[in-house]
């Protein structure tokens, strides 16, 4: 067996007290074997002045995205698809997906996320970035039917339903699969009511983006008289294996009914402030017991990936969303950048303790910005930074060793997503 000790640090608990402890990986299993004051290991990774965190899980990307890094901004959610977006993705290449997915999960290690949810175009693609990167996701490909005749609308969906099942599974389990219908006014009711009973039969969930912007929503409610979410559950949606991102214009029904269904939320503050979508009602999501994880969205609407941000995103808003400074504090952030991300993906991390899988990451805490150190549960959402990670370990492997990524030419990465991205946007205009 070849097993790695994490030594010397102080440890986030599940918890989330924190306890000087060292933490034992079995790499072979990728999973933790134990937590305290334990010996052992073939290797070491130094955890001395720092905090080991579970492995951040970004439970909503677009990961290939990071190539529109910056291309489109200050525009509300319609236009900015419609005019801006959609536009140059139609000129997307495998190999853009590629190298844009490459970057993105590069950025990702930097800032102490091990696993990640994704829906885009070209996914074979990005499931081999993934498995180089050593990461955990759960991908799926995004199919839209408006805007296509009745044959292209049903090869769309097959073709989500043909991914999800060829790649469930892939990489020695780390990647999983969903059907991934884009939205509830981008996919027709006719192929949800037709291809949800096949995404059953194959056994994975359905992840959708859902109540995202009034422009969405209002259109639904006029034309079948009924909630966004009552009309998805009608349709076979939103059984407890499913997730939505956004949820940001929901009524008390439409909690009651995720809450009802375990369905979960993927709340994604920092693209829902930029594209002006709204404030989502995250703590009575959190009241009502429904699942809460946490995501960036894609690289263009928010405009990184990293999930220190993000957590501070969801605590602020949060706040401001319930008119109450004590909504959304940080243990709840901390709880659904973890493991609550982590339960809504399918995946046994976001927590470290026996048995668990082996993702973790190592916060340096020697720095001007987290002293002193009353609370490090509030540090790491109010203070800390993606760039305060020192080690990233995902299934027991080390993907970012002392600030060094291991598994991709980092320069190379980047010089490679830059000409894809320049040669991308110019065969656009
Ligand atoms: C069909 S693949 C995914 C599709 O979603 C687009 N997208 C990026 N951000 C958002 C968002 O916040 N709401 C809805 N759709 C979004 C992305 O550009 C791809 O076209
Ligand atoms: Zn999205």
């Amino acid at each position: 067996m070849s097993e790695l000790l994490v030594s010397g640090g102080q440890v986030l608990l599940p918890d989330l007290s924190v306890e000087r402890a060292d933490v034992l990986l079995d790499r072979d299993r990728g999973e933790i074997v134990d937590v305290g004051d334990v010996s052992g290991g073939d290797d070491e990774l130094d955890a001395g002045g720092g905090l080991v965190i579970p492995g951040l899980v970004n439970a909503h990307t677009h990961v290939a995205m990071t190539l529109l890094r910056g291309y489109a901004d200050d525009k509300p959610l319609d236009a900015w698809l419609q005019e801006d977006i959609w536009p140059v993705e139609a000129e997307l290449t495998a190999e853009d997906v590629r190298a844009g997915a490459t970057l993105g999960l590069v950025e990702m290690l930097k800032s102490g996320t091990t696993a990640l949810n994704d829906m885009y175009f070209f996914m074979p693609e990005v499931v081999d970035a993934v498995e180089e990167s050593g990461m955990r996701a759960r991908l799926g490909y995004g199919s839209i039917t408006v805007g296509r005749d009745d044959d292209a609308a049903r090869e769309e969906m097959r073709d989500g339903l043909a991914f999800a099942r060829e790649y469930d599974g892939a990489a020695d389990g780390r990647i999983r699969t969903a059907f991934m219908p884009h939205s509830l006014t981008t996919v027709g009711e006719a192929y949800y009511r037709e291809f949800v009973s096949e995404a059953r039969e194959a056994g994975v969930p359905i992840h959708l983006h859902a109540n995202e912007t009034t422009d969405e929503v209002d259109p639904i409610v006029d034309e079948h008289g009924v909630r966004p979410l009552k009309y998805a559950a009608d349709m076979g949606l939103l059984e407890s294996e499913d997730y939505l991102a956004h949820g940001v214009h929901l009524d008390d029904g439409e909690i009651d009914l995720l809450a009802e269904r375990s369905a979960g939320v993927v709340h994604c503050p920092a693209s829902n402030m930029k594209l002006a979508s709204g404030m989502a009602p995250v703590q009575d999501l959190l009241d009502a017991g429904v699942p809460v994880g946490l995501g960036t969205d894609g690289a263009a609407s928010n405009n990184d990936l990293d999930m220190f941000d993000e957590m501070r995103d969801a605590a602020m808003l949060g706040k401001l969303a319930a008119d109450d400074a004590s909504a959304v504090d940080a243990e709840s952030v901390v709880e659904m950048a973890t493991r609550g991300s982590a339960e809504i993906l399918g995946f046994d991390s976001g927590r470290i303790e026996p048995d668990a899988n082996a993702d973790l990451a190592v916060i340096d805490l020697d720095a001007p910005h987290l002293t002193p150190a009353h609370d490090l549960v509030s540090h790491l959402v109010y203070a800390a930074r993606g760039s305060d990670v020192r080690h990233t370990v995902a299934d027991g492997q080390v993907l970012m060793r002392n600030r060094e990524v291991t598994v991709f030419d980092e320069q190379g990465v980047r010089e490679r997503a830059s000409e894809r991205a320049q040669a991308l946007v110019e065969r656009a205009e």
